[in-house]
Parts: C-alpha cells; structure tokens; sequence
C-alpha cells in the first residue's frame, strides 16, 4: 500500500504502528461499502460495523441497484460524476470477473423516455455508462406518449445479493460486526480512535441533521422472466428494472411519509403504469410489495468533523444523504470517507509522535 505522510510528520516504519480502532455506524449499502474500502485500504485499521439493522431489512434491500445517477443539488456535479465513474469501473470489474454471480452484478440495455426531448439530451454521465445514443423513431414507436429517448448498458446490482457480499468481504478482510443501537455517539468515545458515520436516515436523530428527510418508495417485485430491457420514465415515477431473481417496478417518491407499510392503491397504480409500457406485465406473476425511505438530502454529506464535549474529542467522517441513487455512487463516496480517515490516522500520528519529543 501507498503510505501518505504530511510534511513535517515523524515517519514511523509501518510494523511499529499501532492499530487504530474505526467503528463504522450503519449496517446498509453505505456502511458496509465503507468498511470493505477502509479495511481493504488501511490494513493498519480494525474495523468493526455497528448497526441495528442488517440485510434483508435495510433501504437497499428494497432498491432495484440500478446504476443511473440521481442529482443532488448542492454536490458540484464534477464530484457526482467522480463518484459515478469509480463505482462504476469498481462493479465492471467484478461484473467481468468470475465474482459476478456472488456479488449480484450484471450488465443491463434499455432505454430512459422523455415524453419530449430534454434541453440536456446528453447528461454528464452519459460517457461513463456504455453505448449512450439517443433512440431511433423505429424504437421509439413502442412508447407511443413519449417523443425523445436514451438507449445505453449500464449496471445493476440485485442488492440482497451484493450486500451479502459486501459483508462476506469484510469478515474475509478481518472486520467485525456487532447488532445494537447507538442512542449517541459519544458512547463510541474511548473504545475507537475514528467514527465513521454511515447512518442514513438515522442520522438525523444521531447527529441531530434536519437536512436530511426521507422520500418514501413502494416497489413491486414480481416474476417476467421474459421482460429483459430495463424502461426508465426520465423523471423516475415509473420503472421497469429486470434482475437476476426478479423485475423491480416503480415507483413512488413521497417527501417526509414515513409510512414503512405498503400501501394497496398505490401498487395498482405502479402496477397500471408499468403495464402501459410493457403490456406482457399482465401475465407479471408472484408480485411482493415494498417500501423503503430514501435517505434524503440535498447533498450527500461527506467530510470531518471533530465533535467536543468539555476537553474530550470524538473524531467523526461523514458519509450519508445517498437519497435515491446510492448504488449509483456509493463507491465513490467510500473512497473518499476512507482518504478522511486515512488523513485523520495521520494527524493522530502527528500530535502522539510530537507529544513525544
Ligand atoms: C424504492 C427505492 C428504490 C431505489 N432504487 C435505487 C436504484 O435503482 N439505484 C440507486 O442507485 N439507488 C436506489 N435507491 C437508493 C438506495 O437504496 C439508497 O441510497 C441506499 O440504500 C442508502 O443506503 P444507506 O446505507 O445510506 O442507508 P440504509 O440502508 O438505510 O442503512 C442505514 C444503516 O444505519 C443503521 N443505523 C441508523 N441509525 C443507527 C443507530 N442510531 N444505531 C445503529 N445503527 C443505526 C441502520 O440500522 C442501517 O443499518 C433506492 C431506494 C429506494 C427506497
Ligand atoms: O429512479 C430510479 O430509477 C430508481 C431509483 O433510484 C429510486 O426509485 O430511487
């Protein structure tokens, strides 16, 4: 591994370095992403995820794991796109390799509709994914209400699948896991060095963030082993997501329900919607509904802080507020949470190798 020093730090061969503790909270897409890229990343670091819920009960769980990015309004779109590209090379590559069956990895074609042509007909993602073209009138003519269309191959992951995975690779990398509650961080204080926040929605009541609400989606899953084109109304209300044990059909985006239960009507109405795209869902079987609350802010917030109380300070990185695209960039935003903790490893390295002299 590379070693990163700062200038001006006393250089310590790395066998005499002592471990460092990092307790990640959050047992979803992002905590256990976070882990697996710390612990594959900072091998001087035992990590240990902390989380009262696990898969098959997390958001993710519920989410088709499509790879098209969702915008956050007050993330420059340079870092979007940054955070697109590495997850998306990162799961090409286990998508090309003979890990993609575990994992839940496979390339997906179809097409995003416009019911007219957008001012944007090449979004800033549309390099990253492969063989963007706009549709021709031949395709269009199955969507008779829409007007515009994108074709492309992009990823998708079955999430139960790759989240299990992601748990297998941290075990592998020597993490450990621990099922509890943490009413507040501070309980953490002593027994680790760093924090890593990956609460999702729990944030909010964690650290006390009221930018971050949830956006309710119900989602049907049903057996059509015969629809193989994934269909994407540009806005996102409805979807058609083919998978390796199921098609997702979506959606619904309610701001601040926090109703976990489903909810009959509304999937009638995805399922009526989804049928006038792809009339064969008629004959759509073992149809299961669910919900879950996207984690909602108008940036994902990833960064340091050192949190006080009286002399005492508890060293936390950020890494939440996915909203709906968390697939789409959770790779991303692991790296960049893992160079916060190596950067705050180093400055603990700094002030006990100075505290020595
Ligand atoms: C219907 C739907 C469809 C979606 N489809 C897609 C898609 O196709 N593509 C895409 O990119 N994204 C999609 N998403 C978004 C994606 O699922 C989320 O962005 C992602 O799952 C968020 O992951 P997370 O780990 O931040 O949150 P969560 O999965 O909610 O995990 C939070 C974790 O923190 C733990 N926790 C919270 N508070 C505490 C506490 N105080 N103590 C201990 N543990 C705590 C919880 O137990 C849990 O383990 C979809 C979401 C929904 C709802
Ligand atoms: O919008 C989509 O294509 C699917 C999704 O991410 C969501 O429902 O949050």
């Amino acid at each position: 591994m590379e070693q990163r020093h700062n200038k001006g730090l006393v250089s310590v061969p790395l066998g005499l370095m002592p471990m460092r503790r990092v307790a990640v909270i959050g047992g979803g897409l992002v905590g256990f992403s976070t882990a697996v890229c710390i612990s594959k990343s900072l091998p001087r670091c035992s990590v240990t995820v902390i989380a009262d819920k696990f898969t098959p009960n997390t958001t993710g769980d519920v989410a088709a794991g499509m790879l098209i990015p969702h915008r956050y309004p007050d993330t420059p779109i340079e870092q979007q796109k940054r955070w697109f590209q590495e997850t998306f090379s990162y799961l090409l590559t286990i998508c090309n390799s003979a890990e993609a069956a575990d994992a839940g990895i496979h390339l997906l074609s179809g097409w995003q509709i416009h019911q007219t042509a957008p001012e944007e007909k090449f979004p800033f993602w549309a390099d990253i994914v492969l063989g963007f073209r706009i549709m021709s009138m031949a395709e269009l003519e199955k969507f008779p209400e829409h007007q515009f269309g994108q074709a492309f191959t992009t990823l998708k992951c079955d999430s139960q699948r790759y989240l299990r995975w992601l748990e297998s690779r941290l075990r592998e990398n020597g993490g450990q896991i621990e099922d509890r509650k943490i009413t507040d961080v501070w309980e953490l204080h002593g027994h680790y060095d760093v924090i890593v926040n990956c609460s999702g929605l729990g944030a909010r009541a964690l650290v006390g963030d009221s930018k971050l609400h949830p956006v309710r989606g119900q989602v049907l899953k049903v057996q059509a082993p015969w629809v193989t084109h994934f269909i994407r109304v540009s806005d996102g209300s409805t979807y058609i997501y083919p998978g390796m044990s199921s098609v997702t059909l979506g959606g619904t985006r309610q701001k601040d329900d926090w109703r976990l239960s489903t909810d009959a009507t509304a999937s009638q109405n995805i399922l009526n919607r989804c049928c006038a795209l792809e009339p064969s869902l008629k004959k759509a079987y073992a149809i299961t509904e669910h919900v879950g609350l996207r984690p909602t802010r108008s940036a994902i917030r990833v960064e340091k802080e050192v949190l006080l109380r009286g002399s005492y300070q508890l060293p936390v990185i950020h890494n939440y507020g996915h909203g709906g695209g968390g697939f789409s960039v959770h790779w991303g935003t692991a790296r960049e949470a893992t160079h916060l903790v190596e950067e705050l490893i180093a400055s603990l390295r700094g002030s006990s190798a100075k505290a020595k002299l």
